[in-house]
């Protein structure tokens, strides 16, 4: 047989498992069994990581690897029922790009128009999941996202480390720019190479990098910060690629949804919460973690709404609530702040480029 027929032959069986894969899928969901979406990428994880070097390869192979498994997945998926994720729109966000490293690119995707309409979305029951950024390495916590954890009860069922490239993009020429529009967090990430390298052109914050690739679009003279595929959605030039100041950039998203994630072996937990407003309060509540042997992986201090004197707390730490020595912790924490509440324990996300 020929190569090209060989290659066809593979391609048939492949679609075939892939049909055989999503009649099983239908099959389990008529007999009752539930899926979350997003909770299969443990399993396709461990799954690959046993496959060893054949199925591993380079960690960039080993990477396309993974995210095959995660589309067919999400294909299969799509079958049985459609999962509404809500994500910061238009299309081609930085959002939309860990969405889909997430829940795989047959999922269904309501792009929004600022974070709170993502929390909305969730609570409403307009979207049964939703994915915001809640930090950056270089620029730090998303302020949007933390506010709304603070004014909406909401659970984390997940996280997405995503590395950020960002691009310079332009319907023009770079001597016709005379506007940068981004994001504010995308702006800082790249605000050395901007001032170094277009020092008169005015930064104009918008509402998304591809709200700036839409606007770059119509306009030569305005250049957005953005992702490549928004670039191409755009039909934009790309000036420069890979502007952000620190070539390790890279933002965590939080899934939101309205179920609790069993523990996987390699989970965190994230913890919102209050103390009175005295001398100490903050020191003997640390003390629950560090008298427990808990691992603090983040802490946030944020001030409280309606005070400015008085600020919330954003905890991540390493485990499980369901692991007795963090609900003891929890419980603890507990009875001595005024408001606690575990936003949710999740499978603690690898980098992968
Ligand atoms: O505007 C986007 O594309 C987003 O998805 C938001 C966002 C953010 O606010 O942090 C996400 C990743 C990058 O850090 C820059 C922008």
């Amino acid at each position: 047989m020929s190569a090209s027929n060989q290659l066809d032959q593979i391609d048939l069986e492949l679609l075939n498992l892939i049909q055989r894969r999503a009649d099983l899928v239908r099959g389990l969901a008529d007999s009752g069994m539930t899926f979350q979406a997003g909770q299969e990428n443990v399993r396709l994880d461990q799954l690959q990581d046993s496959a060893g070097p054949k199925g591993a390869g380079t960690p960039e192979a080993s990477e396309s690897m993974r995210q095959v498994l995660r589309h067919i997945a999400s294909h299969c998926r799509r079958q049985i029922e459609t999962h509404r994720i809500a994500i910061l729109g238009p299309k081609y966000s930085y959002s939309h790009l860990a969405a889909i490293k997430y829940f795989g690119d047959a999922a269904e995707f309501t792009p929004v128009a600022n974070i709170p309409a993502v929390f909305d979305a969730v609570h409403r029951g307009d979207a049964e999941s939703g994915l915001v950024p809640v930090e950056n390495s270089t620029d730090g916590r998303v302020v949007d996202t933390l506010g709304m954890f603070v004014r909406r009860h909401m659970q984390i069922c997940g996280e997405v480390l995503l590395p950020i490239h960002h691009n310079l993009l332009a319907s023009g020429t770079r001597e016709q720019i005379r506007e940068v529009h981004s994001k504010p967090q995308a702006l800082s990430q790249c605000r050395g190479w901007l001032m170094s390298q277009l020092p008169s052109a005015t930064l104009v914050e918008v509402g998304s990098t591809t709200a700036a690739a839409e606007s770059a679009a119509g306009d030569p003279t305005i250049a957005a910060v953005a992702s490549l595929p928004a670039g191409r959605a755009y039909g934009l030039n790309v000036l420069n690629e890979n502007i952000e100041d620190n070539p390790d950039n890279v933002t965590r998203f939080a899934v939101l949804g309205r179920h609790e994630t069993a523990p996987t072996g390699n989970d965190k937990t994230s913890l919102l919460f209050q103390i009175e407003h005295q001398p100490g309060a903050l020191a003997t509540a640390m003390t629950v973690f560090r008298d427990a042997e808990l691992n603090l992986t983040w802490i946030e201090s944020f001030p409280s709404p309606g005070s400015r004197s008085e600020y919330l707390f954003f905890v991540e730490l390493a485990g499980h609530r369901a692991d007795p020595q963090v609900a003891a912790a929890i419980e603890k924490l507990d009875s001595m702040t005024r408001r606690l509440e575990v936003l949710g324990s999740y499978p603690v996300a690898v980098l992968e480029e």
